[in-house]
Formats: structure tokens, C-alpha cells, sequence
């Protein structure tokens, strides 16, 4: 296939259409939605010449942890409503790529499986691990404990969804709990059996409305790993983020899947490259589905950038090999667009090679 938007397609074809809009949507209006990606075609590319090198590196190192490209794995819950092999496969695929996979909290696999998988394919593989902290502090901590014994390198704190957002289409479709025999594998109770049995139970996520900085302290006094925030767009909070020694922050609106009407994440990429000035890494999710879309992202501040829905595509059309087409396409239109742009690292983007 030769696009992200051809995988849509074809997952699309394969997937139950209640599962393909949970997915595909977005919040109410869906405005930031489409926002995320039109904002890339409003930006115009000018290349550099004469400086490029046969010889690229795309590669980097984010918080301690190596990745083949900039181009990450965001978060996504539920792979197996996409896929039989669910995050089986995405984990294999990222790590055969050398790329960073953030493993959802809410993924249909238990991270111990997921990281064996990852393993398999690559001996050590870039896991970082996404968190809901749940209100529950104790429990929080568990999953924290667990994640950090499955060999995940980083915690990803998501802090836009105090509460969740207002998705009409799956209020439309009345999808509201996985389909039996698929779980949110990553709460099931700690202390009992993970191997089954009648005892086990499953916890509901909880979104935390009250979360605040100091539940940021409270995680960084828990854990040794880098801490990120995930979901900042004000440039005072990525302030508040170098301030509070959080190790970095994603520039993110959940895929427009939380509060419907905020920009499209590249468009506050600049003011909050800005405030951070540099004081940590800088990653953006969001629209990303060309190669293009990444350059001007990087040129405008962001270290690395993450896909979301792209992965589930490519997942929903192939599992493993799918998602390995997904990463690799991006992965060569990402080079393309960097040679036609003079640079030989995306380091060599730079803002004046974008034009509104
Ligand atoms: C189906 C789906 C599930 C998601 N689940 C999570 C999640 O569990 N945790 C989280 O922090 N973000 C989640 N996100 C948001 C993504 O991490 C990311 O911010 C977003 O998908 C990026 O936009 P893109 O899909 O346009 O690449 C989800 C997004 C989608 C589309
Ligand atoms: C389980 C959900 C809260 C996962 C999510 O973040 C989403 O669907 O956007």
C-alpha cells in the first residue's frame, strides 16, 4: 500500500464499523479531528540545497532510550478489537522497526506479554508505558511497579482527559465495553492469578478530574524512569512542566478526541518550543501521515513526533506485517522528504523551512 490513507481504507473493509469509528473518531463536532491534519496542508515546505549527504541518519536518543527514527507509537487502547494479535503484533513490529512503542494502560495485552513479544523481535526494545493515574494512589503505584518490571523504559503520564471526551459516534453505535474475552489487561487485579481463574477481575479505568502537579511529584518520587506529560497545549503548562523537573512533554490533543475546538497540535508546536526553550525534549501527536507532516513538525520544534491511528491501521489490515508496513512507509516518505529538504538529520530542519 502506498499511503496511511490506504491502510484506513483497508482496515476499514475488515474492521466491525462500531470498532472502525471508535478508532477513526473524535470528540462532538470532530473540528479538531480534521483540524490535526488540514493544519499540515496549510504549511508550505522550502527546501535547502546544496547541502545534502548521501548518508542520512534518522536516528536519535529520547530520555536514555534509541529509536531508529523521530516517529514513535503513540498510545491507542484495545489493538485486539483491531486485530486477533492486538498489541502482539504492534509490539513486534516497533521493535523490529527500532522505533519507541508507548504502550497504552489500556491495551487488551498485559505489559509482561507485550515486552516478551517486543523481545522477540528485538533484544532490547524501546517501551515506554502510558498512564492514567488512577485516583486510587496505591494502585496506581501497582501498575507502576508492574510496567517497570516488564523492562518499560519511560512513563507517559496522560494529563488531558480529567474526564473523557464526548465521542457521539460511539453514543451512536452504544459502544461502551469491550466485546467478552477482551479486557483492559493491564488492571486486572494484581493480586490474583493473572493466569485466570474465576477470582480475576478486571478494574475500570478512572479518569482522575482532580489530577495536579503534585501527582506528577508524587509518580517522580515512585519511579527512577523519565516521567513525560502527554496532552499539554498551553505554552504556561510546558513552563510548569520544566519547572516541576517533569523529563519531557508530548504535544497532544488526543487525536481530537478529548476537548472538541482546540488547534490542531502543530500549529501550537511554536509557542511551546519556544517556552520550553530547549530545557527537555519536545515530542507532538496528531495528524502525522506523511513524511512530510513529520519534517515540518520537526522543523517547527518537535524532537520526535508519535502516530496513533496510523499503527491501528495498519494493524486492522495486516497485524504484524501490517504494522510494519505502516512504520517502514513512514519511515522511507519521512527520508524522502528530509533529502528534498537539504538535510542529513532531522536536526538540520529548521523553522524558516516552513511557511504558513
Ligand atoms: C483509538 C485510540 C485510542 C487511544 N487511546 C489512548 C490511550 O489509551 N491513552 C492515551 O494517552 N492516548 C490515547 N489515544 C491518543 C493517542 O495517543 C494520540 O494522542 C493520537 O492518536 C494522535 O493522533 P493520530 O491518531 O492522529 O496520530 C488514543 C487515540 C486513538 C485514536
Ligand atoms: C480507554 C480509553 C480511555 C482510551 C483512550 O484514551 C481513547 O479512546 O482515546
Amino acid at each position: 500500500m502506498r499511503s496511511i490513507a490506504e491502510f484506513e481504507a483497508a482496515a476499514r473493509e475488515r474492521l466491525d464499523p462500531a470498532h472502525y469509528d471508535y478508532f477513526a473518531g473524535g470528540a462532538q463536532d470532530e473540528i479538531t479531528l480534521r483540524e490535526n491534519e488540514s493544519a499540515y496542508k496549510r504549511l508550505r515546505l522550502i527546501p535547502r540545497v546544496l547541502r545534502g549527504s548521501d548518508k542520512r541518519d534518522l536516528s536519535l536518543t529520547l530520555l536514555g532510550t534509541p529509536s531508529s527514527m523521530p516517529i514513535l507509537v503513540a498510545p491507542t487502547a484495545f489493538h485486539r478489537l483491531a486485530h486477533p494479535d492486538g498489541e502482539l503484533a504492534t509490539a513486534k513490529a516497533a521493535a523490529r522497526a527500532g522505533t519507541i512503542l508507548i504502550v497504552s494502560m489500556a491495551a487488551t495485552t498485559a505489559i509482561e506479554d507485550i515486552a516478551a513479544a517486543a523481545r522477540e523481535a528485538a533484544p532490547d526494545p524501546g517501551l515506554w508505558f502510558q498512564l492514567y493515574l488512577q485516583p486510587d494512589l496505591e494502585f496506581s503505584e501497582a501498575i507502576v511497579r508492574r510496567a517497570e518490571a516488564a523492562g518499560v523504559k519511560a512513563f507517559v503520564v496522560t494529563v488531558d482527559s480529567p474526564v473523557l471526551g464526548r465521542r457521539e459516534r460511539d453514543d451512536r453505535n452504544a459502544f461502551h465495553d469491550l466485546p467478552p474475552g477482551l479486557a483492559v489487561e493491564n488492571l486486572r487485579n494484581l493480586g490474583e492469578n493473572r493466569s485466570g481463574g474465576n477470582a480475576s477481575h478486571v478494574r475500570e479505568i478512572v479518569m482522575s478530574a482532580g489530577l495536579n502537579w503534585d501527582h506528577i511529584a508524587w509518580l517522580r518520587g515512585k519511579t527512577k524512569l523519565p516521567v513525560l506529560i502527554k496532552g499539554v497545549l498551553h505554552a504556561e503548562d510546558a513552563r510548569l512542566a520544566v519547572h516541576h523537573g517533569v523529563a519531557g512533554i508530548v504535544v497532544s490533543n488526543h487525536g481530537g478526541r478529548q476537548l472538541d475546538t482546540v488547534p490542531a497540535t502543530i500549529d501550537v508546536l511554536p509557542e511551546i518550543a519556544a517556552a520550553v526553550g530547549g530545557a527537555l525534549p519536545v515530542l507532538l501527536d496528531g495528524g502525522i501521515r506523511r513524511g512530510t507532516d513529520a519534517v515540518k513538525a520537526l522543523a517547527l520544534g518537535a524532537d520526535a513526533v508519535a502516530v496513533g491511528r496510523p499503527v491501528v491501521w495498519g494493524l486492522a489490515a495486516g497485524g504484524r506485517e501490517g504494522v510494519s508496513e505502516v512504520l517502514e512507509l513512514l519511515r522511507a516518505d519521512f527520508d524522502q522528504a528530509l533529502a528534498l529538504c537539504g538535510g542529513r538529520h532531522p536536526a538540520d530542519l529548521t523553522p524558516d523551512q516552513v511557511r504558513r
